[in-house]
């Protein structure tokens, strides 16, 4: 028998607002039940060992919620790093690494043997999910080479690729299995080549494959700002063809993570939002609260804002 101390069942009304959080997710979780949702853990976001943490908290939150989460991470200022510490240069065009062969064997170790490990770890501290893979395992990604475009001219950025197939099954498999898939963007080449996936790219690519309900890119920033870099307003929402209007004016790691969310919502994802993955549980807040954070990028049709749940 347990006797609760006087006074302490009228205390417990002060537990009401956590009541209240939880019940402001229900329509959410009512939503998005049995959803999959591919999430995009960009390699900026990842640099710091709590938001890690966080971030695992919140996706195994997502699976025993009842939805199925799959994880594409990145890893750029990683690959940049190890890169740095053999002595070679890191270049990137139009957002994409030049990828000569050398490089390619320290893309597919860094991403594969050390982001992706780690990614699993951290997962798996909460249960039996986490199953690790890159894009080549399985056939899952086929990809072609990829030209980064230059003032309207084609660049040769060396083992670069573009997803040309994908096939989910052992994903799939993974899911139907309870479990989540954790990705690297490493990709077979139809040529005998391994290719160098941007994972903007790779995620959203699989997420339309998937026929995700969601595609969501935690990143550095809050969002995507209106003028970047002269001011910090954030677009908290556009539609597809909005976006593809801007996209020529975007710089840097923002057009692949753009041109991808606007592939995901043109191939039938139903929303694509770029996040803040500097902000603790910023995947929870997002996806169980009123409160939209970031950018969502909506298809053409959408005509009501999502987050008042029409
Ligand atoms: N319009 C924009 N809005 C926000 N960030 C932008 C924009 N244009 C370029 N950027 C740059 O893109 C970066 C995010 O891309 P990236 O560095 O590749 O991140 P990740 O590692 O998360 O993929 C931002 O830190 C910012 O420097
Ligand atoms: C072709 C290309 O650029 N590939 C990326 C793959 C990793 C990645 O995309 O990592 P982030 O999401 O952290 O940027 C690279 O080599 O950096």
């Amino acid at each position: 028998m347990q006797i609760a101390p006087k006074g302490e069942q009228a205390r417990n009304n002060t537990a009401l607002p956590k009541a209240m959080t939880l019940i402001e997710a229900l329509p959410w979780l009512e939503r998005f039940h049995g959803k999959t949702v591919v999430i995009k853990f960009g390699g900026n976001a990842m640099v710091d060992d709590s938001l890690k943490s966080a971030f695992a908290q919140d996706v195994v939150f997502l699976r025993y919620a009842g939805l199925h989460p799959v994880v594409v991470h990145g890893g750029g200022p990683q690959i940049s790093a190890q890169l740095a510490k053999l002595g070679l240069e890191s270049t990137f065009t139009a957002g994409l690494r030049v990828t000569t062969p050398e490089t390619m064997d320290v893309v597919r170790m860094v991403l594969a043997g050390q982001v992706q490990r780690e990614l699993v770890g951290l997962l798996n501290e909460h249960g039996p999910f986490a199953v690790g893979m890159t894009g080549e395992d399985a056939h899952t990604m086929t990809a072609v080479k990829r030209y980064a475009v230059v003032d309207g001219e084609q660049v040769d950025i060396g083992l670069v690729g573009d997803i040309v197939n994908i096939e989910p099954g052992a994903v799939k498999a993974l899911i139907a299995d309870g479990r989540i898939p954790v990705i690297s963007s490493v990709a077979r080449g139809a040529d005998g080549h391994v290719y160098n996936i941007n994972a903007d790219t790779a995620a959203a690519a699989l997420a339309s494959s998937l026929g995700a309900e969601m595609l969501v890119v935690l990143t550095d920033v809050e969002g995507l700002y209106a003028d970047w870099p002269n001011s910090d307003d954030v677009i908290s929402q556009l539609t597809a063809s909005e976006l593809e209007a801007i996209l020529p004016t975007l710089a840097s790691g923002m057009l692949p993570k753009m041109e991808g969310c606007l592939r995901a919502v043109r191939s039938g994802v139903g929303t694509a939002r770029v996040l803040d993955g500097r902000v603790q549980h910023s995947l929870l807040l997002e996806i169980f609260t009123d409160e939209g954070i970031g950018t969502m990028v909506v298809p053409d049709d959408e005509t009501t804002v999502l987050g008042g749940l029409a």
